[in-house]
This record gives structure tokens, sequence and C-alpha cells, in this order.
């Protein structure tokens, strides 16, 4: 691929918006597309998006524009930037100019009932591009603002995951490279159900204890389902799992959290995401993990726990009460341990 050749963002939000400064910063050319005009015409005039992560100044090489077919015409290096509610009506009518393509998502949601991640409807919409994923603890204000970060390229394409470090890989951002396509995916999805209920404690003040049995007995939930699922239960103790967990569980600059921070403090879900006014993925994702874990019987007590809460109208206390009234279970129980001694 030529290093020359601008770089597509897809997705005129946070996370699309961060991902265009870092690109332009690192000398690439960027074509930045977004459905609202007005906004396009904004970036372009002022430096700036008026929407999203609006006090950043953003740089010369970013053309933001509204015309999606002439930005595949001249991008090898795709990164699709929307919400997961968005893929399955934006990418079908474009499928055709994206064979043959590096498209990586940084999509972080699971569709409900075919429990799909991002890059696997990429997949379905365009059998013959290459796929990646980008994931990892990212938030978009922080690398934006040049913040020191780490993230995780993961695909099966080696060709790719070079193009995407060589694109992104820069004086603030290290990017590291990762095989397994599906584990990191799994992870920035799940992670963000639990950032909900981080954010659940934090407004309740439930102390340091509390926030490490959530994170811990969280990253325990996301395992068991990820071993059962045949993912490597290795990628969760990387960036894409623990790392990106801990940051969203810790951080009030996660959308989730916030979701879960106002749910705490007795605000309905409906007004919760309604001022937030930006996607939190989270709440989507409760429900097809709730559906999946049903349907697997695999045992996520936090899952089945938050789901209760928010759909099925018991109260936080008695979901508590249930949670720490449970029978008490081994530690680390849903790694295989094969081969290994519990007396080291
Ligand atoms: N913001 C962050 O810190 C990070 C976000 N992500 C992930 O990136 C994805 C996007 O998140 P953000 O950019 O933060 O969301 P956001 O809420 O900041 O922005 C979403 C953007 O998508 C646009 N959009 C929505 N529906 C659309 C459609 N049908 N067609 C075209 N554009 C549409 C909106 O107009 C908006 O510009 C999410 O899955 C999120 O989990 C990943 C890493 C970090
Ligand atoms: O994925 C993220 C950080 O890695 C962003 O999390 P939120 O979507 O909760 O803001």
């Amino acid at each position: 691929m030529q290093e020359k050749q601008p770089v597509a963002v897809l997705g005129g939000g946070s996370f699309g918006t961060a991902l265009a400064k870092v690109l332009a910063e690192n000398g690439r050319e960027v074509l930045f597309w977004m459905r609202d005009s007005e906004q396009a015409q904004a970036i372009n005039l002022e430096r700036r998006n008026p929407r999203y992560l609006s006090q950043v100044a953003l740089p010369e090489g970013i053309l933001a524009t509204t015309d999606l077919r002439a930005v595949l015409l001249q991008c090898q290096l795709i990164f699709v930037a929307l919400p997961s509610s968005a893929l399955r009506s934006v990418l079908p009518p474009i499928a055709a100019s994206l064979h043959g393509k590096y498209l990586v998502s940084t999509t972080k949601g699971i569709e409900q009932h075919s429990f799909k991640l991002m890059s696997q409807i990429i997949e379905e919409v365009v059998a013959d591009a290459a796929i990646g994923v980008l994931s990892g603890p990212n938030l978009a204000g922080e690398i934006a603002a040049n913040a020191l970060t780490a993230t995780v390229i993961a695909s099966e394409d080696e060709a790719l995951c070079k193009a995407v470090q060589s694109a992104l890989h820069g004086r603030t951002l290290r990017v590291y490279a990762s095989r397994d396509r599906f584990g990191v995916e799994l992870g920035g999805a799940l992670k963000n159900v639990y950032a909900i209920i981080a954010g659940m404690a934090a407004a309740l003040d439930m102390g340091e204890n509390t926030k490490s049995m959530l994170i811990t007995r969280a990253l325990a939930e996301m395992t068991r389902l990820a071993v059962h699922l045949g993912a490597n239960p290795m990628t969760f103790l990387g960036l894409a799992g623990v790392g990106d967990l801990i940051v969203t569980c810790t951080s009030p600059k996660s959308r989730n959290f916030q979701v879960g921070y106002a749910l705490g403090q007795g605000t309905t879900l409906e007004q919760a995401v309604s001022e937030l006014g930006q996607v939190a993925e989270g709440v989507n994702t409760l429900k097809a993990l709730k559906e999946k874990a049903d349907e697997l019987g695999v045992y996520m007590p936090l899952v089945a726990g938050l789901f209760a809460v928010i759909f099925q109208g018991m109260t936080l206390q008695q979901v508590i009460a249930q949670l720490m009234s449970g029978e008490a279970k081994s530690d680390v129980d849903f790694i295989p341990t094969q081969g290994f001694s519990d007396h080291v």
C-alpha cells in the first residue's frame, strides 16, 4: 500500500475525530466521511469538529466530506468508526466499492440475536476485503489530547496490521499487533457492560474494594464467556481485555460509565442515554450478552444483575443482595489450568 495514499475515516463522532487527528499528525492525508454536511463544512473551515471533541484543533491534512463514494475510490486503508447500530445501513449500499480494501473496525458492539461482532458484519457484507479490528484502552478525548496511549490492531492479515501500525504509530500512540481478531474484538465489546456497572457503583460511593472486586469479577465473566465461544483467554490479559476494562470501569470520561453513574443516581435509562447524546454501546451489548449467556448456559451474574435492574424492574439493592448471597465460587475458575500447579 502506498504511504502517500489518503486514509479514510468513516464516522464523524468522537473516535473518528481522534483517529483523523492522529493520522494527520503522522503526515497522512485524511478523508473524513460523515453524513452531516454542516458539520463537514465547519471542520474544513474552522479546523474543529463542532459536535464532538469540539475543543480539539484539527490539522490541515484532514478533509471532511459527505461524498462517501469519492472517499472509497481514493483510499485503500479505511477505518470504520461508526456506532454498531449504523453498520448494517451504511455499508451494504457501498459494498461494491469495498472489495480488496483494508477495512478496520473500531466499533465496540455486538449485534443482537445474531451475536455478530462488527468485523464479522463487515466480512458478511464484503467477502473479499482484508479485515482488522482496532481496540484497546483508547478514550477518544485522551488520544486527541496526545496522552500516551497503546492500542491493538488485530487481523489475520499481516500486511493490514503493518499498514495500520505505519499509519497510526507515533510519538504518543503505540500500536501493537495481534492475530486474535475475535478475542480482541470481543474484549472491546464486553467491557462496556461492566463500565455501566462500575459507574453505578461510583454513584453509590461504594469504595475501592468494591471497584476492584467488580473489575476482577468482570474479567472472570468476560473470560468465561470467551472460553465458551472458543476465544483465546490470554487475549483478555492484554490491552484489549483487562486494559480496556480498567480504563472504562474507572474513568468518568467513559460514556458507558456515565450512563451507569446516572442510573446509580436514579435517572431512567432513556433519560441517561438522551442526556449523554453520544453512543454508549454497553446498553445494546447487554441485551445481546444476556441472550447469549442464557442460550449457552454460561454463568454471568453481573450481566444478569444489570439486566434485571435495567430491563426487569429489580432494584439495585435487591440485585446487590442476590449477588452477595450467591454461593461462594473459586477465584480463578475460568481459564483451563491443565499443566499448571496451584502451589507455585
Ligand atoms: N469515543 C471513544 O472513546 C471510543 C469509541 N469507540 C467506539 O467507536 C464507535 C463510535 O463511537 P464514537 O465515535 O465515540 O461515537 P459518537 O457518539 O461520538 O459518534 C457517533 C458518530 O456516528 C454518526 N452516525 C450515527 N449513525 C450514523 C449513520 N447511520 N450513518 C453515518 N453516521 C452515523 C453520528 O452522527 C456521530 O458522528 C463506538 O462503537 C465506540 O464504542 C472505540 C474506542 C474509543
Ligand atoms: O472504548 C472506549 C475506551 O477504550 C470508550 O468507552 P466509552 O464508549 O464508554 O466512552
